[in-house]
């Protein structure tokens, strides 16, 4: 099996096996099952990066459930206004709701505070964050609704399952680390 490859010439190294994966996430949605049963949460993932994650978690999960894709997008606002951020997409339906939102990766945690901050407003009835990895070293915002949690892995650059560099890598089904 391949375990170094070379993306955009930087070159990584295997660090989380396609089995591997597998089997986090099949454990994941038993615990969803367990955990939402008799509820019909809503799954928001955000791409680009969750597709691969979702896609196989969904396969696992057998609840009366819905899908919903949301995309954030960031651009230069005015001087005073300095980066805008916009969650394109986002249902308008979430009031009273189970919402579960399902990312790749959180590593400063800044993303998925904004989106949070967004699904607040429209009351939904509880909101659990679910994410494949998590870099508690590089978070600089507490998470509390963080209650699913793939792998905890160290603060370095990974690609793939998902994942990628400069556009490149999502299609690798495994996940590799920076060397
Ligand atoms: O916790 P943070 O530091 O905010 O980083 C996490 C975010 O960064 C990645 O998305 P990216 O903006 O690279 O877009 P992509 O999903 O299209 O790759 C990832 O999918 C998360 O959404
Ligand atoms: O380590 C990472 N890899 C790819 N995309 C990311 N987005 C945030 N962190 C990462």
């Amino acid at each position: 099996m391949e375990t170094n490859i070379s993306v955009h010439n930087k070159e990584f190294e295997l660090f989380l096996e396609e089995e591997t994966i597998a089997k986090r996430i099949r454990l994941m949605a038993i615990q969803l099952n367990v955990d939402y049963e008799n509820r019909n949460p809503l799954f928001i993932g955000v791409l680009n990066g969750s597709f691969l994650f979702l896609a196989d978690l969904m396969k696992e999960i057998d609840l009366a459930c819905e899908t919903e894709f949301i995309k954030i997008a960031s651009y230069h606002g005015t001087s005073s206004t300095g980066m805008v951020k916009d969650a394109l997409g986002m249902p308008q339906n979430l009031k009273g709701r189970d919402i579960v939102v399902v990312e790749d990766i959180i590593d400063s945690g800044l993303t998925m505070k904004y989106i949070l901050s967004k699904i607040y407003e429209q009351e939904p009835a509880s909101v659990s964050v679910c994410t494949l990895l998590f870099k508690p070293d590089a978070l600089k915002e507490e998470i509390n609704e963080l209650n699913y949690i793939g792998f905890e892995i160290p603060n370095e650059f990974v690609v793939g399952y998902g994942l990628d560099y400069d556009g490149l890598g999502r299609n690798l089904n495994q996940i590799y680390r920076a060397v």
